[in-house]
């Protein structure tokens, strides 16, 4: 070989990496740089060229390559010597990284950074760009010409060289790497060190600040702990190390998914409990953007005695961790129209702040619905308290719900106590079975529903609550009004938003799905629907029966179903629970009811067993059996009755009997 060729697209590149060569190999070859606006006149076979890069083979140049052109693709790496005033640069400095194409400029920043000088932040520019941001600094490789105009300081760190692999291939094609292998290593070797020295009192400055940092987080009384966003600990202080029982050389670097997989936690301002060797902790992540390199999250940990002050808060998410998940309005199976008119209003419902009443018989669904709506709600995150007036004794009512002072009444605990509404702060409180709360507690919910506020039992001081209220019951508040049981001023302030669920007689479509879905569930996916299971005949009584205790009865007969099934047999109607088998005794049953309405036959059940009921009688039933039907609905109904001549009424004693035709009627079907 006589020659070795240079040859890049830009004379500027060529002449860098000319010079380049000639350190190495100008002793014993002629070198020469050539760009793409020279004529290539030089002698192919006498010559070993250099490609700056292998985007160049294409034209006149992939003439020469088809014509036996002797050639090297060169690698190309930055040059050591010019990164210092790059390494000078603050951290998260932005520049723009200039170069003369995409491809060429992505990869300078890829080697920047794989050489550790990660820490700023670069933009890609390059002729032709569609966009890039305006800033003030600039890095180039090489190519000052091509830095936009308006950036005012300019870093050149020089042509990417040609990488030490590269110059050894040189050697090897021109016979010399025997005489070049100790210097190239030696120089390669050097450049190395020189290059960790130069990153090394960088990282020594970095030292400096990050000792102090630790300084000032040993100081504070809280245990911290500072995480990069792919989750590597930066810092951390003595009261952390005191917690975990590590020192900081334990975790420094390491991944906090790793060391404390239990905190979860990655919003700003977000709280969890944490338990970390038998300590509760109170973790709250404050997460810091907009820093670049230095985004992170920074967690404080609360202990024990601050654990104390925060009781409330923790209170609050302990409950709420409790029910983990409320049930949405995804999780409610139906097929019907009337139950997909009902979630709709439902969802609208959930969109405001107003109190909802929730009406309608047992087991439909009412909590299923309230706890839907929370989910729905802009207070979805906070907690969803239900209270179930019907089981908290009556005398407790009051501390429950508004919570007392210590010493307020014997039993009552030290420090006092918080109530529920309380506790429903920011959340939802769901009051079940409202109808059944005493006349004195109704009269203090309306003053909290009105104020807003809060009082202890045995203090003065009024405690502002943000709540949602969502009352449900299965009597009819506005009979028990009527009867006086009911204080009408809070049924007023109560029923604002009004929302009845759906007996399962209302809907009959929906008893299939969902019987397919509990018998799934019950039968741990065994059985997929109850055709597997169940003959035509037994299908048919569970649409023909009236599910007095809906859904939830149901469930238990799938239940039921699911224990006593075995595989490979049909189970028949008679296998049904002994409730359905007589309560779908006929279809008489569905017919009667359709015409008279279940008032009717109710009344001539009555009085099927008796000699004869007086009204007061009659109303005393009803409201044992929790039928809502008051003393003037039963007068309506005896007249009703006698005008078709079920029922003859007397005045006195003997009161409403049934007559022949009504007691013909009344046997043709079970109740
Ligand atoms: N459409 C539905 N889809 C799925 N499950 C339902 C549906 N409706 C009710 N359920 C289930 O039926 C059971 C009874 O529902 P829920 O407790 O909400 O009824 P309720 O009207 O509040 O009853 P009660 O008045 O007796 O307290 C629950 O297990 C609930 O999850």
């Amino acid at each position: 070989m006589e020659k070795l060729i240079m040859l890049s697209p830009g004379r500027t590149t060529s002449i860098n990496l000319s010079v380049q060569l000639e350190e190495v190999f100008g002793k014993y070859i002629k070198i020469e740089p050539y760009c793409l606006e020279d004529d290539l006149d030089f002698n192919i076979t006498n010559s070993l060229v250099v490609l700056s890069s292998p985007r160049i083979i294409k034209g006149k140049i992939k003439s020469l390559v088809d014509r036996g052109l002797n050639y090297i693709i060169a690698q190309r790496v930055i040059n050591h010597r010019y990164i210092s005033e790059l390494l000078d640069l603050p951290k998260a400095t932005e520049v723009l990284l200039v170069n003369d194409r995409a491809e060429t400029t992505y990869q300078t920043i890829e080697q920047l950074e794989a050489l550790g000088i990660n820490y700023i932040k670069y933009h890609p520019y390059y002729p032709g760009i569609d966009s890039y941001p305006r800033l003030n600094i600039a890095v180039t490789v090489g190519e000052p010409n091509l830095v936009p105009y308006a950036v005012k300081k300019v870093i050149n760190i020089g042509t990417r060289q040609i990488d030490i692999i590269t110059l050894a291939d040189i050697a090897r094609r021109l016979g010399l790497i025997d005489k070049l292998a100790d210097k190239l290593s030696s120089q390669y070797v050097n450049e190395i060190i020189e290059l960790l020295n130069q990153i090394n009192d960088y990282a020594k400055g970095l030292k400096i600040v990050s000792s102090r940092l630790n300084t000032i987080a040993n100081c504070l009384s809280k245990a911290i702990l500072y995480i990069k966003n792919d989750g590597t600990i930066l810092v951390s202080n003595q009261e952390l190390h005191n917690i975990l029982g590590y020192s900081s050389e334990n975790i420094i670097g390491k991944n906090i998914n790793d060391i404390l997989p239990q905190i979860t936690v990655r919003n700003h301002n977000k709280s969890e409990i944490v338990t970390i060797h038998n300590n509760t902790l109170f973790v709250t992540a404050k997460v810091i953007e907009g820093q670049n390199s230095e985004d992170g999250i920074i967690y404080i940990f609360e202990k024990s005695e601050e654990i104390e002050k925060n009781e409330h808060k923790i209170r609050r998410m302990t409950t709420r961790k409790a029910v983990k998940s409320y049930y949405t309005f995804d999780d409610i199976i139906y097929e019907s129209k009337e139950m997909e008119k009902l979630i709709e209003k439902a969802r609208t419902f959930a969109a405001t702040d107003s109190t909802i009443l929730i009406e309608g018989e047992s087991g439909t669904g009412k909590e299923l619905f309230a706890q839907a709506i929370h989910s729905d709600s802009r207070r979805a995150n906070g907690p969803f308290v239900p209270v179930n007036f019907s089981s908290i004794p009556i005398n407790l009512i009051e501390s429950e719900l508004f919570g007392y002072e210590e010493g307020s009444f014997t039993g009552a605990i030290r420090g006092g106590k918080r109530g529920l509404f309380e506790e429903a702060h920011g959340g939802t409180i769901f009051l079940d079975e409202i109808g059944d709360a005493s006349l004195e507690s109704q009269c203090t919910l309306l003053r909290v529903i009105q104020e807003r506020q809060v009082r202890r039992v045995g203090s003065i001081k009024e405690i502002p609550v943000d709540v949602r209220i969502i009352v449900a019951t299965n009597k009819n508040l506005v009979e028990e009004v009527n009867k006086g049981n009911f204080r009408s001023d809070l049924y007023y302030r109560l029923n604002i938003l009004p929302l009845r669920t759906l007996s399962l007689r209302e809907r009959k479509s929906d008893i299939f799905v969902l019987a397919n879905h509990f018998i799934k569930n019950y039968s741990n996916g065994q059985i997929i629907n109850i055709e597997q299971i169940l003959d035509n005949e037994a299908i048919k009584a569970l649409y023909e029966y009236d599910w007095p205790g809906n859904i939830r009865q149901l469930e238990n007969a799938m239940e039921y179903l699911a224990v006593i099934w075995q595989n490979g047999k049909k189970l028949s109607k008679n296998d049904l629970p002994e409730y359905i088998i007589s309560g779908s005794n006929v279809s008489k049953n569905t017919l009667l009811l359709d015409i008279l309405g279940k008032d009717m036959l109710w009344l001539l059940s009555k009085l099927k067993n008796s000699d004869g009921l007086g009204r007061r009688y009659l109303a005393e039933f009803a409201k044992n059996e929790n039928i809502p039907l008051t003393e003037g609905q039963i007068r309506n109904l005896i007249n009703k009755a006698e005008s078709l001549g079920f029922v003859k009424s007397y005045t006195g004693r003997q009161g409403t009997i049934l007559t022949e035709k009504g007691y013909a009627v009344i046997s043709l079907i079970k109740i």
